[in-house]
C-alpha cells in the first residue's frame, strides 16, 4: 500500500494576473479552489492514475472539511488527525508568462500530542512493505528533525520512505537514509551548499552523493529542463517534454506520486523515469493542482525520452 502524510495540508487558490504589481492593487482572473498540500496531491495523481493510496496529515476547522469532502468524492481512502484552528489558504499566482508567485501560509499550529497521535495513526494503517510518502512543510509547533524520527522508525518494520521535502526537514530526513529522495534542482544545491549546476551531468554527479545503502533512489527534478533519476548502477536523464503549459504547481508532487506507484510494483528504473516524466507534464497541462488524466498521462509517456549520462 501507498500512504501519503501531509503535515500542512492547504487549499490552493490559484488565480491569474496579466502583471503582479508588488505594493499595487491585483484584481484576481479565473480564481480556482483545489484541495492540495504536497502529499494530498500525491494521493489526487496516484487517483487519476487508477491506483489506490491511503491519505493522512492534519486537517483543521472548515478549510479541513472542505480537504476532507474533496478526498471522499475522489474516493479517495483518508483518515486525518484534527486539530485546533484552521487549515491554510495558500494563493498561487500566475502571470501572463505564465510566471508563478507563491504566498503560503504557515498553517495551524500543531501540539507534540497531534504529533504522537498522526504518529500512531501511520503505525497503525502503514503495514511492512508499505510505500510511505513524507512531502512538504510542517506547521508551527513540529520539529524540524521530525521527518528524521520517524523515517527511523518506520525502516524498523520494513517500510520503503519517499522523502520530499526541502531546507531542514531534507537535511535532517536524509540522515536516517529514507528509501527513495525527490528533490529539486535548487533543493539539491542547498542540501550542499553550491551553486545551482547548469547541466545535466554535474547535476546527477551532485545527486549521486545522496544514495548509499538505504537511499537506492534519487530522482531530481529540474522544472522545464526535465528529470535525473539515479541509481547505485544507473544515471538517466529525460528532457523535459513539450506540453501546453497551464499550471506548473504540484508537477512535483505528480512525479513523487508516479515514483510511489513505480516502486510499489517494482518497476524498472527506465519504466519509473517514463511514468514520472509523463505524470509530472501531464500536472503541467492542467489548471491549478489538479492532475491529469489516465489518456493525457499514456499519451505522454510514448514521447518520453531518456538519455544514459554515464555510461
Ligand atoms: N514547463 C514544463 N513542461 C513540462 N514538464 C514540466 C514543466 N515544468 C515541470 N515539468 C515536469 O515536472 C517535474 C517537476 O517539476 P519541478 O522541478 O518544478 O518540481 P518541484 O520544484 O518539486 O515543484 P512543486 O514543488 O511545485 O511541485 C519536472 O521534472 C518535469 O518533468
Ligand atoms: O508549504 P509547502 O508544504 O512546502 O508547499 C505547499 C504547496 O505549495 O505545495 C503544493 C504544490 O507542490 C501545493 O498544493 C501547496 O500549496
Amino acid at each position: 500500500m501507498i500512504l501519503t502524510v501531509t503535515f500542512n495540508p492547504a487549499i490552493d487558490k490559484t488565480a491569474q494576473v496579466d502583471e503582479l504589481i508588488v505594493g499595487g492593487l491585483n484584481r484576481l482572473q479565473n480564481v480556482r479552489q483545489d484541495a492540495g498540500g504536497k502529499g494530498v496531491n500525491v494521493s489526487k495523481t496516484i487517483r487519476a492514475l487508477g491506483f489506490e493510496s491511503v491519505c493522512t496529515g492534519f486537517l483543521a476547522g472548515a478549510g479541513g472539511r472542505m480537504i476532507e469532502d474533496a478526498l471522499d468524492e475522489l474516493r479517495i481512502a483518508n483518515q486525518f488527525v484534527w486539530v485546533e484552528g484552521n487549515t491554510r489558504t495558500n494563493l498561487k499566482v500566475l502571470n501572463k508568462d505564465m510566471v508563478l508567485t507563491e504566498l503560503n501560509e504557515a498553517g495551524p499550529r500543531i501540539e507534540p500530542e497531534d504529533v504522537d497521535a498522526l504518529i500512531a495513526l501511520i503505525e497503525k494503517t502503514a503495514k511492512p512493505g508499505s510505500i510511505v510518502v513524507l512531502s512538504g512543510n510542517v506547521s508551527p509547533g513540529v520539529e524540524s528533525d521530525i521527518y528524521r524520527r520517524m523515517i527511523d522508525d518506520l525502516k524498523q518494520t520494513d517500510i520503503r520512505v519517499l522523502l520530499d521535502a526541502d531546507g531542514d526537514l531534507f537535511r535532517e530526513g536524509i540522515k536516517a537514509g529514507p528509501f527513495a529522495v525527490k528533490p529539486n534542482r535548487f533543493e539539491l544545491a542547498q542540501y550542499f551548499g553550491v551553486e545551482e549546476p547548469d547541466n545535466a551531468l554535474d547535476t546527477a554527479r551532485l545527486g549521486r552523493k545522496l544514495l548509499n545503502e538505504d537511499t537506492k533512489l534519487v530522482a531530481i527534478s529540474m522544472g522545464g529542463e526535465g528529470a535525473i533519476f539515479l541509481t547505485e548502477t544507473d544515471t538517466l536523464y529525460c528532457p523535459v517534454l513539450p506540453i501546453e503549459l497551464n499550471s506548473s504547481v504540484g508537477a512535483g508532487d505528480a512525479m513523487v506520486a508516479a515514483l510511489a506507484i513505480s516502486l510499489e510494483r517494482g518497476d524498472a528504473l527506465e519504466e519509473l523515469a517514463v511514468l514520472a516524466m509523463a505524470t509530472s507534464a501531464g500536472a503541467c497541462t492542467t489548471a491549478g493542482t489538479q492532475p491529469a488524466g489516465l489518456g493525457v498521462v499514456e499519451t505522454l509517456k510514448t514521447k518520453v525520452k531518456i538519455e544514459n549520462l554515464e555510461g
